[in-house]
């Protein structure tokens, strides 16, 4: 008997764990292949407690229900049994059309108090993502000295949860009394039955005892059922937490992504250039607001490009065009290079981005942005993120260009420094040159830098745009741009119109200021200085 539940324990908890795991999997491997714009929607937090919390619950939801299940089953079925072959039949088939009443009553009463339960678990849930999110903005919360607040705003949403949760409660104790009582009752009713019996039939001393026996295993086993029906509450629980679990769980799978990374495509060895051509674009979820009506233009091999214009009028969104976080609504992006066309041979071809081999162009693909990306470990680690395979001499190098090598060997664990959360340990300066670093170490033919210094202030701006002028020699660059002094000295700039109107302008620095125009209006109201 010990064995027997040993094993089962055993078997329904490992198979708890690789459910956990695998649907964890499940959940990764869904979100790195989903489309970016599917996070700008997604908050973080909600993310994260799927994640994490939605993959547990589901699992424990999973091993309590196949645990309970086994041991209600196994319990009527024993009780049940035991009397039929003790030869109580007309005891069995009571106890089996009472059982099934009570717990077809239970059943109801449990299909009310589900929703009650099912807004519970969704509000804890709520207060889980919003946990995570606060957690993670956390020095935003600092520096505007709003602890005192996020406790009160969690302790209100706390009591939305207590709340929510009291009517579950009392629904499930309802449920369990009214089966336990049931319960009760049936050896009540069975011996008031034996005794109306007993006195009906005159019974002689000898069937008196006999009865007497009866009635004491038929309670042992009345008790057994107790115990067994007492795990229907708990069962249809752990049912409702795995369901509402593994639904959530499908919020983050189910989307389709529409970006492919056609990784059976041939692979480009190197980028030569990229043709903009009678693109237009609008966000998918704002499909009838135009952010660039047909646009076309070659960023040729080797010169630079910047964007400018006012706010909102598109230039980060022409670095995620490039980037293929999102594609054109209309037109093709078409990007020239040496194609791999296998015995180690390449040629020279033009290729829709769309079908292009992603990866193989994102490997050849530098990209600077404003808030620099930091992962979790050394800097080794968060410098290789570009090449995995590079030597610790290439990193060096590379974070010499970056001029972070003399820092980096100022700390006491030097290299193996590990870095915060999103880099806490270091500068905004410092942060950009670990990602310009990064960018030295992959030596991209195109780079794309997108408001790369706009978060800096200006002295470490006028430091760290040497380090991108020299990222820039030789590659083809696209910048996304708010100073001039980012752009005075790039061989083509190109003015995009608020609106949608697209470009409006292009030309070097000393052609469009010149010329009376959107640049030259942008110049003489500061906004590019
Ligand atoms: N994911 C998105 N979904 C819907 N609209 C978006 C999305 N991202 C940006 N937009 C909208 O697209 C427009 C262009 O945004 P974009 O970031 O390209 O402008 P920008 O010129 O780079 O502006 P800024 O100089 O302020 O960075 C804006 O109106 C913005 O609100």
């Amino acid at each position: 008997m010990l064995i027997t539940e040993y094993l089962v324990n055993w078997t329904i908890g490992l198979f708890s764990l690789k459910l956990e795991i695998q649907e964890r999997q499940n959940i990764l491997i869904k979100l790195v292949n989903q489309d970016v714009d599917f996070f700008f929607e997604t908050v973080s937090g909600n993310i994260l407690t799927r994640l994490v919390g939605d993959t547990q619950s589901l699992a424990f939801g999973v091993q309590q229900f196949v645990t309970n299940i086994i041991y209600f089953l196994t319990g009527c079925i024993t009780a049940i049994s035991i009397m039929l072959l003790s030869n109580m039949v007309t005891v069995a088939l009571f106890s089996g059309i009472y059982l099934f009443l009570v717990i077809g009553i239970a059943f109801m009463l449990f299909i009310k108090s589900r929703r009650k339960l099912i807004l519970a678990f969704d509000k804890k849930r709520d207060v889980d993502e919003d946990m995570t999110d606060r957690v993670s903005n956390i020095s935003l919360i600092k520096s505007s000295g709003l602890e005192k607040y996020e406790i009160k705003r969690i302790e209100d949403m706390n009591e939305i949860y207590n709340r929510a949760g009291d009517p579950s409660i009392t629904w499930s104790s309802i449920l369990n009394s009214f089966i336990s009582t049931s319960i009760s009752l049936m050896s009540s009713i069975y011996i008031i039955a034996v005794a109306i019996i007993i006195v009906l039939q005159n019974a002689n001393q000898a069937q008196v005892a006999k009865v007497s026996t009866d009635i004491i295993l038929v309670n042992i086993l009345l008790s057994f059922l107790l115990g067994a029906v007492g795990m229907l509450v708990p069962t249809l629980r752990s049912a409702t937490r795995a369901q509402n679990a593994a639904q959530r769980i499908s919020e983050l799978t189910e989307p389709v992504p529409t970006i492919f990374s056609n990784y059976e495509e041939a692979e480009i060895k190197k980028i030569e250039s990229i043709t903009l051509e009678g693109i237009k674009f609008a966000y998918p979820k704002k499909p009838d607001k135009i952010i660039l009506p047909k646009t076309s233009i070659t960023f040729e091999k080797g010169k630079s490009y910047a964007f400018v214009g006012e706010t909102g009028s598109g230039k980060s969104t022409i670095a995620k065009l490039l980037l293929k976080f999102y594609e054109p609504t209309e037109g093709k992006i078409m990007i020239t290079g040496k194609f791999d066309i296998g015995e180690g041979k390449t040629k020279t071809e033009s290729h829709d981005l769309h079908d292009m081999n992603l990866p193989s162009y994102l490997s050849r693909v530098g990209y600077v942005e404003q808030e620099p990306q930091i992962v979790f470990g050394d800097f080794w680690e968060n410098i290789r993120y570009a090449k995995f395979d590079a030597t610790d001499e290439e990193v060096i190098r590379a974070t010499k260009k970056a001029n972070l090598h003399d820092f980096i060997i100022s700390l006491k664990d030097g290299y193996d420094t590990i870095l915060g959360q999103r880099g806490f340990l270091l500068s905004g300066g410092q942060k950009q040159r670990l990602v310009i670093a990064r960018v030295f170490l992959k030596n991209p033919d195109l780079l794309i830098l997108d408001e790369a210094t706009s978060a800096l202030d200006n002295i470490v701006e006028k430091e760290i745009q040497k380090e991108l002028d020299q990222l820039m020699q030789g590659r083809t660059s696209v910048t996304i741009a708010h100073r001039l002094s980012t752009i005075k000295n790039v061989d083509q700039i190109i003015v995009l119109g608020a609106n949608g109107k697209g470009i409006l302008q292009i030309g070097t620095f000393e052609e469009l200021i010149e010329k009376p125009g959107r640049f030259k209006k942008l110049y003489e109201a500061g906004l590019m200085g």
